[in-house]
């Protein structure tokens, strides 16, 4: 049977989901200020499965994701309620290291940002700074396996020493997907990762999402509703701030519960 759940019926928080889930948030809220951007959303992410966040602009699709790795801490006037679980442990529990929970949640953004360093040293950049490897051959390692699983190896394997900004714009964006694999995360959050790319390199980055969820919890909030339905397995739909219905893919786009979800699916709303 297809599974969906509506934010509501959802609520009834077992243990046994939250044990389940990569990542489970409950009753989460979030405010900037006065304004209540995010609303009693609860939610279960599932792993090795690429979940897509939808809905129209400001309906907080960027604000909860960025949740996931504590992203809202670097914003002075955003406030969080509720929890988040990542294997069932709270992300938000004072004894967590922000920097340690960001190598283990990794984040691709919007718009290509690799550092003004070399190739190698974008990627290498991570598994440095937490001390991961223990001598440069186990570096150069990391290096080319990262490079390797954002389908960027072949490209750059002879021009590691030149400089990450000087790639075209979707070989930017898999570097910083290399970079963002190299910590060895569990989950990949992405942000609108295609919006400033072209058609052909976005559907290499689609591509890419594909295979990265063999190995991680892959979150994505986009813009485009076929591209939601292309790469995604769970879907979730936000309006205002609340999480209006969440499930399948297939479920969400050819027969959503809700009327809101509807209507943005059909572009009526959004
Ligand atoms: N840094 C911030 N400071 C203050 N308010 C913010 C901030 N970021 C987002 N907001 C507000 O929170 C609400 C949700 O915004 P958010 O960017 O999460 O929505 P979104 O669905 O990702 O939008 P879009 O699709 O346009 O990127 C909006 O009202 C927005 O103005």
């Amino acid at each position: 049977m297809a599974h969906t759940e509506t934010a509501q019926s959802s609520k009834p928080v077992t243990q046994s989901a939250a044990d389940t889930a990569k990542i489970a948030a409950r009753s989460v809220d979030v405010f900037y200020g006065n304004n209540h951007a995010i609303k009693d959303v609860n939610v279960d992410i599932d792993d090795k499965t690429v979940t897509a966040f939808i809905g129209p602009s400001g309906c907080g699709k960027s604000t909860f994701l960025r949740c996931l790795n504590r992203m809202n801490d670097t914003i002075d006037i955003a406030r969080i309620e509720g929890d988040i679980l990542l294997d069932g442990e709270d992300i938000y529990d004072k004894r967590v290291d922000p920097v340690q929970l960001r190598a283990r949640v990794g984040m691709v953004f919007q718009k290509p940002n690799p550092f003004p360093k070399s190739i190698y040293d974008n990627v290498a950049y991570g598994p440095r700074i937490h001390g991961m490897t223990k001598n440069r051959s186990e570096l150069d390692d990391v290096v080319e396996a990262s490079l390797r699983r954002a389908a960027l190896w072949d490209e750059v394997k002879d021009r590691l020493k030149e400089s990450g900004t000087g790639m075209s714009g979707g070989q930017q964006q898999r570097l910083c997907i290399a970079r963002a694999v190299a910590t060895q995360p569990e989950v990949l959050l992405m942000d609108e990762p295609c919006s400033a790319l072209d058609p052909i390199a976005t559907a290499q980055i689609e591509e890419l999402i594909d295979e990265l969820r063999q190995n991680f919890c892959v979150v994505i909030v986009t813009h485009s509703m076929q591209q939601a339905a292309r790469v995604s397995q769970k879907t979730a739909f936000f309006h205002l701030g609340d999480l209006v219905e969440y499930g399948d893919t297939e479920k969400i786009f050819n027969s959503p519960d809700d009327k809101r979800t509807e209507s943005y699916i059909t572009g009526r709303i959004g």
